[in-house]
């Protein structure tokens, strides 16, 4: 980088990571928690609510972090209960994503819904991947005790970073620190 001058522009923490935004919904906060500490992570992002985003936020930026809560138990479609579930089914249609890097984060409760721990980052992950965008940042499910969950892809790999502010809080951060040290070694920033 050159060196920012008296009356140059000035060097923006998105402009540094090459226009990466994160986008999350939340509806008491445990989401919020875990974009901030991503953002944290990654040197200081914009994290905003998905229900806020314009085309051109989506569509001009290089790579997206996406994050979701599930409260909609069991569902197939619309697992989220926020705004994602308008957003996924009535704005990501007719956007062109062809290629865009994508990196899902879930923020669910393991314990209480041991059968369906973090599902609607599955759903994320899979319109996104269905809209032609690559998805980086699979996790190892190791560490986490639930029976089920729709965000497990590959086989045996989450399909991005998942949390629980319910029961595994003390967790998050570090968590959140590893997978964006990951997200940097696949190349994602
Ligand atoms: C009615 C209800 C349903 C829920 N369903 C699920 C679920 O199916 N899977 C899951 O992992 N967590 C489930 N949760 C837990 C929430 O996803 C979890 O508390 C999360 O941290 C909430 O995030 P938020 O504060 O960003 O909205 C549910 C919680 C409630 C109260």
């Amino acid at each position: 980088f050159a060196p920012i001058t008296n009356g140059a522009p000035k060097a923006t923490s998105t402009a540094l990571f090459g226009g990466v935004g994160i986008w999350y919904s939340s509806s008491t906060g445990n989401t919020e928690t875990v974009a901030d500490y991503i953002a944290s992570a990654a040197g200081g992002l914009d994290y905003n609510d998905i229900g806020d985003a314009t085309t051109e936020e989506i569509e001009g930026a290089d790579a997206l972090i996406v994050g979701a809560p599930t409260w909609h138990t069991g569902a197939d479609e619309q697992r989220s209960g926020t705004s994602w579930d308008e957003w996924l089914y009535d704005t990501l249609p007719s956007l062109n994503m062809d290629g865009k890097k994508v990196a899902v984060f879930g923020v669910g409760d393991q314990q209480s819904y041991t059968d369906n721990f973090c599902d609607a980052a599955g759903e994320l992950y899979d319109l996104l991947s269905a809209k032609g965008c690559k998805i980086y940042g699979l996790t190892s499910t190791e560490g986490y005790d639930h029976q089920a969950s729709k965000a497990i892809v590959e086989g045996d790999k989450f399909c991005g970073l998942m949390c629980d502010e319910d029961n595994q809080y003390d967790l998050s951060e570090g968590r959140a620190q590893s997978w964006i040290a990951q997200l940097k070694d696949e190349g994602f920033f």
